[in-house]
């Protein structure tokens, strides 16, 4: 099945509910997909459809609440990045303007005195939660909770593709870090500055990330055979999932991450929530020896996740 973008959008079911011989059947398709884009859409994919509605209710609310309201939840609040980012916070895109977004960061609730925040865990900790819209944080961790699900099973569907066993990659599935990001943004100027727009040319950091999008339109995939960028327009009741560097890294460059960026050209405001799973960060990512051709040396040093997380971090906040 092919979509309008060209990106293949592949039905998942069965890593929830197949035999190991469909499990297979659609690791296939995804192992295809990684390789030659490293973006795909999925449908099937199990996450509640309500949910997803009441979390998209919930990040225009919270956009919507005065400033000052949202400017309390400030991440600079927070030792764990988590909570409100104004606009032109980020630039992804380096030596463009900064990213035309506002955003909310949400991740796993993690206690103060837990001992893994005690250690000093990269982006751990307790979140900023909106206390004026009383369904938001139950609708965020529900969600949470699905879509970490959603990336647990595609990431074993990845062992699979790769021919290894499922689990090849549990202990880095297990107790992972990830982060659920609610991205508001205006509608592109008329008189941009240069390079300005929604959000600039970027790969994404972790190992997959999990994208909902509205209706707005406005994602950009980088097409390197092509040599130009081509729109990944938005499929009611799919997501659109990439590769981030750390997979890639994984597999000596076989599965690419992707260049992509967002230019809001539907005149009126783009709502998009993206969840990266990031993995477990004491994990060290290190070259899968069967992705290595012959006579191939990595090409990546060893990193942890939780270094490679920072390093990205400092990258694109200065
Ligand atoms: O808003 C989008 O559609 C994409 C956002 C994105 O690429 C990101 O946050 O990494
Ligand atoms: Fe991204």
């Amino acid at each position: 099945m092919s979509s309008p973008s060209c990106l293949p959008v592949i039905d998942v079911a069965a890593l929830h509910d197949g035999s190991l011989a469909e499990r297979r059947a659609v690791a296939e398709q995804l192992g295809r997909a990684c390789e030659q884009h490293g973006f795909f859409y999925i449908v099937n994919h199990g996450v509640d459809a309500a949910l997803i509605d009441a979390v998209f209710a919930a990040s225009r609310r919270f956009f919507a609440l005065d400033f000052p309201v949202k400017a309390a939840l400030d991440k600079r609040h927070s030792r764990c990045n988590r909570g409100y980012e104004p606009l032109r916070a980020q630039t992804l895109e380096a030596g463009a303007a900064p990213d035309l977004k506002e955003s909310f960061y949400i991740g796993a609730e993690v206690p103060g005195d837990d001992p893994r925040v005690l250690a000093g865990r990269f982006n751990t900790g307790p979140n900023q939660w909106p206390v004026q819209l009383p369904a938001f944080r139950a609708v965020m961790q529900d969600y949470y909770a699905q879509a970490y699900a959603l990336g647990v099973r595609l990431i074993r569907g990845f062992a699979l593709s790769l021919q290894l066993r499922e689990d090849y990659f549990d202990a880095y599935l297990d107790d992972a870090a990830a982060t659920l990001r609610l991205l508001h943004y205006p509608p592109q100027p008329a008189n941009p500055a240069p390079g300005e727009k929604g959000c600039g040319a970027h790969t994404d950091f972790g190992g997959l990330t999990l994208l909902l999008q509205d209706a707005a339109g406005g994602l950009q995939v980088w097409d390197a055979q092509a040599g130009g960028w081509i729109d990944a327009p938005p499929i009611a009741g799919a997501y659109v999932v990439n590769i981030g560097d750390l997979m890639a890294r994984w597999t000596n460059d076989r599965y690419v991450s992707t260049l992509h960026r967002v230019i809001n050209h539907s005149g009126g405001a783009r709502y998009s929530v993206p969840f990266f799973f990031t993995g477990n960060p004491l994990h060290e990512i290190a070259c899968i020896p069967s992705c290595l051709r012959p006579g191939e040396q990595p090409r990546y040093p060893v990193v942890t996740v939780e270094q490679h997380q920072r390093d990205c971090y400092q990258r694109t906040y200065g």
